[in-house]
């Protein structure tokens, strides 16, 4: 495999009030170009720590991330993120949300024109358009989630970095765009990295499931490799026995061979 992101022992140790935090050791990691990897594991074993240190938010205490041959020093456009609480600005219209994004990255270069149609395309993208001209508290909570996904891809990120999108969502809501999520990235092919703590939402999407072990000091326990054919179905895949044995391998690492300890619980 061609690693196009690559994650190299990387470390976080966090300064904090009580001293020094070791949140996540000896990380290796590699996703492939066009590759959708989750990660999974209890509360507080250091996921967020991770996608932000890919999202350059954060800089490793030791290691090194690399990301399409350079180095990760900083956030850049090319890693989009969407956090579990969209994050809009409350001021702006949906489109006006999306455009900052796409002026961000592609203002220098193209005609005003030309920088409305992206945003138009990309509210399109998630089934938005309706709600171009309205302002964020004016629509449900999932179609905040589907606007902060449409900006994050309207700036045609190589890498869409999703940190529990669709947790806050209710359940129905949830399973739409976890569908639409994946027809999207079928289309767009792009590179994901999602934290989730849903164990069918892994399975349903990813090619490659990270499973971490509990903190402090967490780091990558498994991968599972999900090799369901796409595109995938759920009501299909429910009874499907890979989906079932995947489910299971994921169940067993999560409750049997890691089971959250009552202090890392609190
Ligand atoms: N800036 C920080 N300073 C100190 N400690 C931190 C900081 N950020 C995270 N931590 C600690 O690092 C550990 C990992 O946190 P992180 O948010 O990455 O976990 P997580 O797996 O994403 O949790 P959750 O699933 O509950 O969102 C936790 O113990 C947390 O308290």
């Amino acid at each position: 495999m061609t690693a196009f992101i690559q994650v190299d022992g990387a470390e976080m140790v966090f300064n904090t009030r009580k001293g020094r935090f070791h949140a996540l050791r000896d990380i290796h990691l590699q996703v492939a170009q066009g590759e959708f990897i989750t990660l999974i594991g209890h509360s507080g074993c250091g996921k967020s720590t991770l996608l932000n240190l890919i999202a350059g938010l954060t800089r490793p205490t030791a290691g090194a991330l690399i990301c399409d041959g350079r180095e990760i020093a900083a956030p850049g456009p090319e890693r989009a993120v969407v956090f579990q609480n969209h994050s809009l600005l409350p001021w702006l219209t949906c489109q006006e949300n999306v455009h900052l994004g796409v002026e961000r990255v592609f203002g220098a270069r193209e005609t005003k024109a030309q920088l409305t149609a992206r945003s138009q395309a990309a509210l399109e993208l998630v089934g938005m358009s309706h709600a171009a001209g309205k302002r964020p508290h004016e629509i449900s909570g999932g179609m905040k989630q589907r606007v902060g996904i449409a900006r994050a891809l309207a700036m045609e990120p190589k890498v869409l970095l999703m940190d529990e999108p669709f947790g806050a969502l209710d359940a129905l809501t949830r399973a739409k765009l976890q569908d639409e999520l994946l027809k999207i990235v079928a289309r767009t092919r792009s590179t994901v990295v999602m934290v989730t703590h849903d164990v069918d939402e892994a399975v349903l999407l990813s090619d490659r499931i990270v499973m971490m072990t509990n903190g402090p000091a967490a780091t990558i326990g498994e991968i599972l490799q999900v090799d369901l054919a796409r595109p995938r179905d759920r009501v299909a895949l429910a009874e499907d026995a890979d989906y079932v044995h995947c489910r299971k391998q994921v169940l067993d690492f999560l409750y049997t061979r890691h089971g959250q300890t009552a202090r890392t619980a609190a």
